[in-house]
């Protein structure tokens, strides 16, 4: 049982165990068996959790959407490390954002 004391633990844990996953066997890691069948598998994944979080999210059930939005977040890191990317890429992206409206940085994009 991992150690939850916060979400970027949680996060930063989960990402360790799947990139650890390389090179394991594909029959007793599921991890393992996505980075054998490829990038084309795994982002089908991800593309049919995005479509069940987005159906779970139009119905009551706030269980059956976090189950929904953990399988997708997920394949969405498992798919990141199948490229070889580390976890830091996407934090940096992300606080790189801090700070900057969604409606600030598009309207920047069209006036260039
Ligand atoms: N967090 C997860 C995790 N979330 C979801 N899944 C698996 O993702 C799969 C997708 O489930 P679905 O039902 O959507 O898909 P499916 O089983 O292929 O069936 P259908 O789509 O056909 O219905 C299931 O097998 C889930 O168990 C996960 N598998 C592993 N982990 C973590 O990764 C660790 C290592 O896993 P292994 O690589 O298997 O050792 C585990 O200890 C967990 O901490």
């Amino acid at each position: 049982m991992i150690n939850v004391s916060s979400p970027a633990d949680v996060l930063s844990q989960l990402y360790a165990t799947i990139e650890s996953r390389k090179g394991a066997d594909a029959k007793s890691s599921y991890i393992a068996s996505l980075y054998e069948k490829g990038v084309d598998t795994i982002a089908k994944k991800v593309g049919e959790e995005a479509a069940e979080t987005i159906i779970a999210a139009k119905n009551d059930d706030d269980g059956a959407f976090v189950h929904e939005l953990a399988d997708l977040w997920f394949h969405t890191l498992v798919l990141m490390a199948h490229r070889g990317l580390p976890l830091e890429s996407l934090s940096a992206e992300l606080a790189r954002r801090f700070g900057t409206s969604g409606h600030a940085e598009k309207a920047l994009r069209a006036s260039k």
